[in-house]
């Protein structure tokens, strides 16, 4: 398997979290989708692969080369990362928005696009459905909207690598599907290694090729959602009872009903 990103050993405190001793493999090329319960280390790796949070101890490699080793622009050249939607960006037109993912490719005083940066966020927009909101101001669009621009603003970045965090936040299961099929569309089609984190296990079983499961700060396993999603894991990673039905070339997962009432209740007993 030809790696995008590798982790060995790698640890990072914050706050009172530590992420401990992550060895991961992420494959080039394929979707890969990091799931887990809430509060279990996601978007901290995240940040560390996307040098939000530099890492104690442990190596990282992007593309066959150290995370420290990248140049500023170079890194951003490389990779891309959507962050959660509760980050807050400037409120300018859709279009300028998107703009701002050439930068990378600009020098320090340079502002004008050129013909291949319009070509670019041309592209971009088109790919996500956002040329029709293009002079409109970012926070007047809804947030199934905003989102789509977020994904073209880091699309325009024209890089191998694209993060994602929680991309599926917001959005109605129509658009959440919308948003996997044009994941796939610049995977299959531009074949961008693709990360994400998220939280709908169903979305991850159906798209993504790989997945990494974490819990208490650790990966606890990895591989593929056919082998990956099993009622053992379901059990084990976030305690629920759930069918798991392989009609089709994904595990279908049916989560089944008032086990939480009822293991609350015992609880209390
Ligand atoms: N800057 C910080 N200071 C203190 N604690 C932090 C900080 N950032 C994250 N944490 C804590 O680290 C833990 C892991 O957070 P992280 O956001 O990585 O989890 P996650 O798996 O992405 O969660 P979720 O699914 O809820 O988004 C959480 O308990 C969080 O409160």
């Amino acid at each position: 398997m030809e790696k995008a990103i590798y982790a060995k050993q790698m640890n990072v405190h914050i706050g009172s979290f530590t992420l401990n001793n992550i060895n991961v493999e992420i494959p080039k090329g394929k979707m890969t989708a990091i799931v887990g319960p809430n509060g279990s280390g996601k978007s901290t790796f995240l940040k560390v692969i996307s040098r939000l949070v530099k890492p104690e101890f442990g190596e990282v490699m992007i593309e066959q080369k150290e995370l420290d080793a990248y140049k500023a622009k170079e890194f951003a050249q490389t990779l891309a990362m959507m962050p959660q939607s509760k980050q807050s960006l400037p409120n300018l037109t859709v279009k300028e928005l998107i703009q701002y993912g050439r930068s990378p490719y600009k020098r320090f005083f340079e502002h004008h696009t050129n013909p291949e940066d319009q070509e670019i966020v041309e592209w971009a927009m088109a790919i996500t459905g956002t040329v029709k909101h293009k002079d409109r101001f970012f926070h007047t669009l809804s947030g199934g909207e905003q989102q789509k621009v977020r994904i073209a603003l880091a699309l325009a970045q024209k890089t191998n690598i694209l993060l994602l965090d929680e991309p599926t936040t917001f959005l109605d299961i129509t658009h959440q599907l919308e948003l996997m099929e044009l994941l796939e569309e610049v995977n299959v089609n531009h074949g961008m290694t693709i990360v994400m984190v998220l939280h709908e296990l169903q979305q991850a079983a159906a798209y993504c090729h790989h997945l990494i499961a974490m819990q208490k700060g650790m990966v606890v396993s990895t591989g593929p959602p056919i082998e990956m999603l099993t009622p053992l894991f379901l059990k084990e990673i976030y305690q629920i009872e759930a069918k798991i039905i392989y009609e089709d070339n994904y595990p279908l997962i049916v989560p089944l009903k008032g086990q939480y009432h009822l293991s609350q209740q015992k609880q209390a007993l």
